[in-house]
């Protein structure tokens, strides 16, 4: 049984991919357990945030094009929305993050496993123009155990000019991650925080 669909040109079309993927995934993690399941890699671009999943496109305006396997490269098309406009016409700082966090995401779940981000270092080169095609890449540098180390560009698509550039820390979890996480945040109310 294969975890997830062949693969798609991008995810905008992928209505209800994260769905699908569950749905694919229940028989498979019967079959081969769910920490195991959680550790495979998620393939294929069919990945979208909780949030987006209702809407199928990533709300930050990636969407992942191709996946070159033996460099273990992802590029993406990118579009910085109006709503994350900073200063006249160039985007905000923090969508600029979220974006090359989503490239490099995509990327580390693509080639290891569910990971989250622990570290994220951005280099903002040129302003990024809202509304203008760009692209996303990114690619593995590193696997040390849980932890996967990934770099990644935002360029202009009409020059390819690097806009801003990322390194990041990713960190493999397992199913009970968000479990632990709302104990946790629920033992913060009880206690204030001493926890
Ligand atoms: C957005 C959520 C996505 C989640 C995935 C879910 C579903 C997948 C489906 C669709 C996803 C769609 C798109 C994906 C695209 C983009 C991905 C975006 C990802 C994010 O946007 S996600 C949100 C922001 N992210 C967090 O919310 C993390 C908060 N944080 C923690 O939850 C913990 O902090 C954790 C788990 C990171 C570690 O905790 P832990 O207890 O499991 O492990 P521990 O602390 O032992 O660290 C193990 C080893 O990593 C080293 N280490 C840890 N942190 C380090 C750091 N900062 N610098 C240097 N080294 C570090 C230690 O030194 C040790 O190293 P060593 O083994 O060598 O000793």
């Amino acid at each position: 049984m294969t975890l997830a669909s062949p693969r798609t040109k991008n995810n905008h079309n992928c209505l209800f991919t994260e769905r699908r993927i569950l749905l694919c995934c229940a028989p498979y993690k019967e079959s081969i357990g769910v920490e195991a399941a959680w550790r495979t890699r998620i393939r294929d671009g069919d990945r979208l945030c909780t949030e987006c999943v209702p809407r199928g496109a990533c709300k930050f305006g990636v969407s992942v094009l191709a996946f070159d396997d033996a460099a273990q490269h992802m590029r993406s098309t990118i579009l910085c929305p109006a709503a994350y406009e900073g200063g006249p016409g160039v985007a905000h700082g923090g969508w600029v993050c979220a974006a090359l966090d989503e490239v490099l995401g995509q990327t580390v779940m693509e080639y290891h496993a569910r990971v989250v981000t622990a570290n994220l270092s951005v280099d903002f080169r040129l302003p990024v123009p809202v509304g203008e095609a760009l692209t996303g890449h990114a690619w593995i540098d590193a696997l040390d155990g849980r932890k996967v180390r990934a770099t990644g560009e935002l360029r202009l698509a009409a020059s390819d000019a690097v806009l801003a550039r990322a390194t990041g820390l990713f960190i493999i979890i397992d199913p009970a991650h968000y479990v632990r996480h709302a104990d946790w945040l629920a033992q913060q109310k009880v206690t204030g925080g001493t926890a």
